[in-house]
């Protein structure tokens, strides 16, 4: 196994490493989502998608145990999650935030290797064990060379590689990505698709939300499709993500595009009256 290599999810194998059960999710005062079920497995990718402001985020932090749960329960390998101490979870569980931007001006690799953090003692510094797992994580996300720039000096998608980047140097059982690829252009989401598939690949359980039906299509083996705080469906992702169900769950028209050979369709929203490109013109 390589240096920045994810250690194999535990557990026996087809069980649950994430689940939750019946889970209310919110802020002091405000129910945003209730009844809200799933479960994820080692080696698997589910994708949660759904319209803005439905609660997609505030359920990825409630699964991360940074929101307490309003109702329900969410277990981590077998065990609640709220008995886990802090450090024992991070070493499990890593979580790549949307569009996050720090403070300090740190150099690429020393936020890479703040995903070590959870397997250094206290007080302890990086070693050369956690430089190597940072620098490896820096390359399989093809951004080797940002290692001693500035992330104040990067742009917004090549930060957000760090970030995942800094997720992989966790070595963690599950990651959970907040729209990965929200600012990334497309050959960049590309390559974290192929980086999602690559840790499902090595045995971790990984959950990302996407607005884009056609990445979670291709790159999920499940899909969740989440609306005003309920779930409106769930299963394979060849099955959940059609047409129809995208009407519903955004409310929109959908076109439906299908390639010669027959492979997987890929789906656009359809415009709005009036916003044809002729009536542009
Ligand atoms: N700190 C907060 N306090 C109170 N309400 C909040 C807070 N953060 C978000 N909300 C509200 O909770 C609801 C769900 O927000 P959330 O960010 O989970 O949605 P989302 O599905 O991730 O949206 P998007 O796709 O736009 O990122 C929204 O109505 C939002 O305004």
């Amino acid at each position: 196994m390589s240096a920045a290599s994810a250690p194999k999810g535990e557990g026996v194998p087809g069980t649950a490493l994430l689940e939750a059960t019946d889970l209310g999710v919110g802020y002091p005062g405000r129910l945003v989502g209730s009844g809200l079920s799933l479960s994820l497995t080692g080696g698997e990718v589910l994708a949660l998608l759904g319209p803005n402001g439905c609660g997609k985020t505030t359920l990825l932090k409630t699964l991360l145990g940074l929101l307490p749960a309003l109702g329900g329960a969410v277990q981590l390998q077998g065990r609640t999650l709220a008995a886990w101490p802090l450090a024992e979870r991070a070493r499990v569980l890593a979580y790549v935030p949307q569009g996050q931007t720090s403070t300090f001006g740190f150099t690429a690799l020393e936020m890479v290797l703040m995903g070590r953090t959870a397997h250094l003692g206290l007080l302890a510094r990086p070693g050369a064990k956690d430089r190597a797992v940072a620098h490896e994580a820096l390359a399989r996300l093809g951004i080797a060379h940002l290692a001693v720039r500035s992330v104040h000096e990067i742009s917004g998608g090549e930060r957000q590689l760090v970030l995942i980047a800094r997720a992989l140097a966790q070595q963690p059982h599950a990651v959970l990505l907040d729209e990965p690829t929200a600012s990334l252009d497309f050959g960049n989401q590309g390559l974290v698709m192929h980086a999602i598939r690559a840790l499902a690949a090595q045995g971790l359980a990984v959950l990302f939300t996407t607005h884009d039906p056609n990445q979670a299509l291709r790159c999920a083996d499940r899909a969740m499709l989440m609306r005003e705080g309920r779930v409106m469906a769930e299963g394979a992702a060849g099955q959940v993500i059609e047409a129809g169900a995208l009407r519903a769950l955004y409310g929109a028209g959908v076109l439906t595009v299908h390639d010669a050979a027959g492979g997987l369709p890929a789906f656009l929203p359809e415009p709005a009256p009036g916003a044809s490109p002729a009536a542009n013109s």
